[in-house]
């Protein structure tokens, strides 16, 4: 099984690195600036689970030079989704399935829309990761899930295939048969996880302190339990609470990977994640005040100056 990782940033270099330590074929698609980064420094992982340095990596800028690619797990940030269309196109066309591990949801029904729902499988992540100055993965925690389904009846052999090359790669992988299910419970949390860090500019631990601030989030999530029965999926109060107690047993100094690019002065997905929601509601006829304030909180962040 041949797999493409599109964008090498904290997701891609992590689970395309633990592809590559298990024996799996491995390609890297980048930009430019970022493959002379890769080959001045190499790639790394740095982790809780075990470092490793990925020896010879495949890594290249032309689709073109790509051979019969199965998957291409695109990693990229919500606002670059776009960018990806044309190196997507070529790696389709030669028969790629598309497994997007993006927060959010929008980008489903985007990816369907361009691709074919036969080419987009459903993918999401639970992990703390982050590259360093030298473009090496950090991870930290517990947590390093990858989920994965499909999301069209014809897509159930290629998860199957993935579900068996990922068994002994070092992360912990689930293949479901309910990804919707799955991507709206993800968005749940990290709509509520992202907004709350975000907006407040502080870890978990420092929100749970103030109940007022904490509160936000349950609130987050009950707009996004509302929001994802509109859209036909239907999360239960046991998955709010869940969620909720995620939040509650997560490490003080932890925080989501938004509040970190905001920490570090980088661009932020609020328009992907929170403005989606937003944008979805509306389509809805939907009430979303908390997810409607936090985005206000957030987006005078968004883009460095
Ligand atoms: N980090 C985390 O802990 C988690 C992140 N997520 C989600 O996963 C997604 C990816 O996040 P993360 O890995 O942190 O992001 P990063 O910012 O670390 O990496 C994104 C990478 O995408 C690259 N990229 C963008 N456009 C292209 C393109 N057209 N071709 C090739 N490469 C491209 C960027 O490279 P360049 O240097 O060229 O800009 C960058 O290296 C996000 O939606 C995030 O919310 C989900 C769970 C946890
Ligand atoms: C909360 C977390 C770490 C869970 O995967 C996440 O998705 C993010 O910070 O973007």
């Amino acid at each position: 099984m041949n797999i493409v990782i599109l964008g090498a940033g904290a997701l891609g270099v992590y689970f395309g690195g633990r592809w590559l330590e298990s024996g799996a074929e491995v390609s890297f698609l980048v930009r430019e600036k970022r493959a002379a980064q890769i080959e001045a420094n190499g790639l790394k992982i740095n982790s809780t689970h075990g470092d490793y340095e990925l020896k010879n990596p495949h890594i290249t800028t032309e689709p073109d030079k790509i051979e019969s690619p199965d998957i291409v797990l695109v990693g990229v940030k919500g606002f670059h989704l776009e960018g990806t269309f044309n190196q997507l196109q070529t790696l389709t066309e030669k028969g790629a399935y598309i497994l997007p591990v993006l927060n959010g949801i929008e980008h489903i029904e985007i990816l369907q829309n361009k691709f074919g729902k036969d080419r987009v499988l459903g993918g999401l992540s639970y992990i703390f990761a982050a590259l360093n100055d030298k473009g090496h993965a950090e991870q930290a925690g517990n947590m390093h899930h990858l989920y994965f389904g499909p999301l069209d009846p014809s897509q159930e052999a290629i998860c199957e295939k993935l579900e068996h090359m990922s068994k002994n790669s070092g992360f912990i992988s689930k293949k479901s048969s309910d990804m919707m299910y799955e991507l709206w419970k993800k968005y749940m949390f990290i709509s509520a996880l992202s907004g709350v860090t975000t907006a407040a500019n502080l870890p978990i631990g420092a929100v749970r302190e103030h109940g007022e601030t904490f509160h936000i989030a349950k609130m987050i999530m009950r707009e996004i339990q509302s929001l994802a029965k509109h859209y036909g999926t239907v999360i239960s109060d046991d998955d709010v609470e869940a969620a909720l107690q995620n939040a509650r047993s997560l490490d003080s100094e932890a925080t989501s990977s938004m509040h970190k690019d905001r920490r570090k002065g980088l661009r932020l997905e609020v328009d992907h994640i929170q403005g989606g929601a937003v944008r979805m509601a509306e389509e809805k006829g939907l009430e979303v005040p908390s997810l409607r304030t936090v985005l206000g909180l957030i987006k005078p962040f968004e883009t460095p100056e």
